[in-house]
């Protein structure tokens, strides 16, 4: 096992998921380390293709390796896709941790979620409580299918002594994000949503759920910071969580999202859609003794999301991104 801290500076490193809103973040943090980038795109290889994977593993042989690359969506995407959440991520995450440890990777860091904890686990959300109860319905498969990443992390950790860790991220944003209507995340959705009622003069904008759950959300550049320090001052069975440790009620984030875009009609909240986990806050000890905290405001990140989405749109205006 690598010793503490691990460095990164001069070293081949892998981003998987390198054009997703994470991995693309993981990216331009990495500039400052002085490392050697090594992606590749995923018509050359799909992850979720053993023998491929494994054959670029033995061909690039990548020293350290985050593992960005997973099948991701909002509640809805999760919900409807439920097959294709589950297998993607199970064979993402199968085959980048074999391929890595048959190919001597020094590290690698797995992306899971905040989601793998328990619907009613207790708040803030402590990394012990993984497997301690049933899981919100929505977003099982993707779940189990990111549980199932924690704990081959952990097996290759104990049998091969493989320097594997797992970091739970709560709900990211930032550029780089899907704004698809249906199958985004509530920040991109609400971006979208406000931008365009404020374009279009609508006065009415509609929110799902009733308003009631609580989130957390991290700015995605704050996350690869995180990500970078974990990656060199973090070696560990267990897996550790990564947020701010504030979470906001959905409809106060509505309001917040509003007063950034500029739109000032009526805001509705349509219950016939789902409201998924009641809270979902964590528990960031773990991640403050590692001397990590975030950086930027809910307020700022919301201004800085804005303004990627403009630009990102402009480049794109009749997408959906
Ligand atoms: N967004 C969020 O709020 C949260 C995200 N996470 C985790 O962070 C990680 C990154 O998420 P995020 O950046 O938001 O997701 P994105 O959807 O933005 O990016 C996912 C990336 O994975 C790649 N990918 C997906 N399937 C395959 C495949 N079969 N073969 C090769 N590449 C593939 C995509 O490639 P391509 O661009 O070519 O399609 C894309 O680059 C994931 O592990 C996710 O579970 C955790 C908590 C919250
Ligand atoms: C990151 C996380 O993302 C997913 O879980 P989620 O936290 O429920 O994520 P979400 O962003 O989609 O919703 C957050 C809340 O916001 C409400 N909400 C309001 N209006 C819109 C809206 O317009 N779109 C969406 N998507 N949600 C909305 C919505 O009803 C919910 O109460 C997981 O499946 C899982 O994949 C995962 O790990």
């Amino acid at each position: 096992m690598a010793s503490l801290p691990f460095e990164l500076r001069g070293k081949s490193v892998y981003v998987a998921g390198h054009r997703g809103m994470v991995g693309s973040a993981i990216v331009r943090r990495l500039a400052q380390e002085n490392v050697n980038l090594v992606t590749v795109d995923r018509r050359e290889v799909d992850l979720c293709n053993q023998a491929a994977v494994l054959d670029w593993f033995a061909t690039s042989r990548p020293q350290a390796v985050f593992l960005a690359a997973a099948k991701v969506g909002g509640i809805v995407a999760n919900d409807e896709l439920r097959a294709e959440f589950i297998y993607d991520n199970i064979a993402i995450g199968a085959n980048v941790i074999h391929a890595a440890h048959l190919n001597g990777v020094e590290k690698m860091m797995f992306l899971g979620s905040s989601c793998i904890y328990p619907k009613l686990a207790p708040q803030p959300l402590r990394e012990e409580s993984v497997l301690s109860g049933p899981l919100e319905p929505t977003n099982e498969p993707y779940a189990i299918a990111k549980i199932a990443g924690i704990k081959m992390a952990e097996a290759y950790r104990s049998q091969y002594g493989c320097d594997f860790i797992s970091v739970m991220p709560t709900n990211l944003y930032g550029p780089g994000d899907n704004y698809h209507p249906e199958y985004s995340h509530v920040v991109a959705a609400l971006i979208r949503r406000f931008h365009e009622a404020k374009i279009m003069g609508t006065t009415s904008v509609t929110v799902w759920g009733t308003g009631a759950p609580r989130r957390e959300f991290l700015y995605v550049d704050d996350m690869a910071d995180a990500c970078v320090h974990l990656m060199k001052t973090y070696s560990s069975a267990e897996p550790i969580n990564i947020g701010t440790g504030a979470d906001i009620t959905i409809a106060e984030f509505a309001h917040l999202v509003a007063e950034v875009v500029g739109y000032q009609g009526e805001i509705r909240f349509d219950t016939s859609r789902p409201d998924g986990t009641p809270q979902k806050l964590l528990d960031i000890s773990r991640l403050a003794a590692q001397g990590w905290s975030a950086a930027t405001s809910l307020e700022s990140g919301i201004a800085f999301a804005y303004r990627a989405y403009q630009s990102e749109r402009g480049a794109n205006p009749t997408g959906d991104l």
